[in-house]
């Protein structure tokens, strides 16, 4: 059964690479169990540290708790055990079937934990939850950029952990299957789990997340609801744009981006050229 209260922490916590310092004594508010929390933020902010840094991945100082576990002093195996990873790109040049790559996926963090019908089963339960059970027998190497990043995220998910870190899933998927990973992201954090993910899309982030997280040189700049992280000053401060921001019924910011801000006027149409749409005389 599932333990809903676990809340992640993050108290100054620091963590890059060597001779290369990213995050800087971050502190965030708990990310509680049973929500979504987007990470967003410009290139090279510093989101997949983040993520890499919770999952030990890279060096880390400082404090991150997770339910009582003390995230950072806990041996790998045992990380592992809580954790699910998406990388934002599978390993090139692996000769698995789906299939295998998802049941290798299972039982390399949990050995033997089940039979391999067991595990096969699982890993096709996993495949048909995103809709690709029929790629279950295509080579890993033959498939396409959405679909190799559909797998990954079955490797993540075929061990149901409780904290799931999500880094760019939707980055190569069509419309349909953008819907179908954020709704399957939805469903695993109302299972009680933590689920955060990078997103570069932050109309998603605003449909799709409880709560967002911008990350701006190594600090979060704002957290909060969509409708107050994702604000026409933040855009502009974090990511150099004039945007407008409306909000939905829902209240569901919907973001606009105009133009950046150090960008020359877009010019006219030139004259004589008639406008889309139009049929020439
Ligand atoms: N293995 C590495 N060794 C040294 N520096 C690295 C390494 N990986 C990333 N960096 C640096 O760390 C900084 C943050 O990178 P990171 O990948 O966390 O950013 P990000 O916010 O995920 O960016 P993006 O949106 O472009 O994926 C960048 O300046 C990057 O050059």
């Amino acid at each position: 059964m599932m333990r809903t209260a676990d809340a992640l922490t993050v108290e100054r916590l620091s963590a890059g690479y060597p001779g290369r310092p990213v995050i800087r004594d971050l502190v965030l508010p708990p990310l509680p169990g049973g929500a979504v929390t987007a990470l967003v933020g410009p290139n090279a902010a510093g989101k997949s540290t983040l993520l890499k840094a919770f999952a030990g991945l890279v060096k880390a100082a400082g404090r991150v708790t997770f339910g009582d576990h003390d995230l950072l002093r806990l041996p790998l195996a045992a990380r592992a055990d809580l954790i699910g990873f998406m990388p934002q790109s599978l390993p090139q040049g692996v000769a698995l079937s789906v299939l295998e790559s998802v049941i290798a996926a299972f039982e390399a963090s949990r050995p033997g934990a089940l039979a391999g019908a067991d595990a096969a089963r699982r890993a096709i339960t996993t495949l048909d939850r995103l809709g690709i059970a029929d790629l279950a027998l295509d080579t890993l190497d033959r498939l396409s950029g959405g679909q190799r990043q559909l797998v990954s995220l079955a490797q993540a998910l075929v061990r149901e952990p409780r904290l799931l870190l999500l880094d760019e899933p939707t980055s190569a998927l069509d419309l349909r299957h953008q819907v179908t990973v954020m709704e399957a992201v939805r469903a695993l954090a109302a299972e009680g789990r933590i689920v955060v993910v990078v997103l570069h899309d932050l109309n998603l982030a605003a449909r799709w997340a409880d709560r967002v997280v911008v990350l701006d040189h190594g600090r979060a700049v704002a957290v909060g609801t969509p409708a107050q992280a994702l604000t026409s000053a933040t855009l502009a401060d974090v990511w150099g744009v004039a945007a407008r921001i409306t909000l939905g019924p829902n209240g569901v910011p919907h973001v606009v981006v105009e133009g950046a801000l150090d960008a020359p006027p877009v010019p006219a149409a030139a004259p004589g050229v008639p406008p889309e749409n139009s049929t020439a005389a």
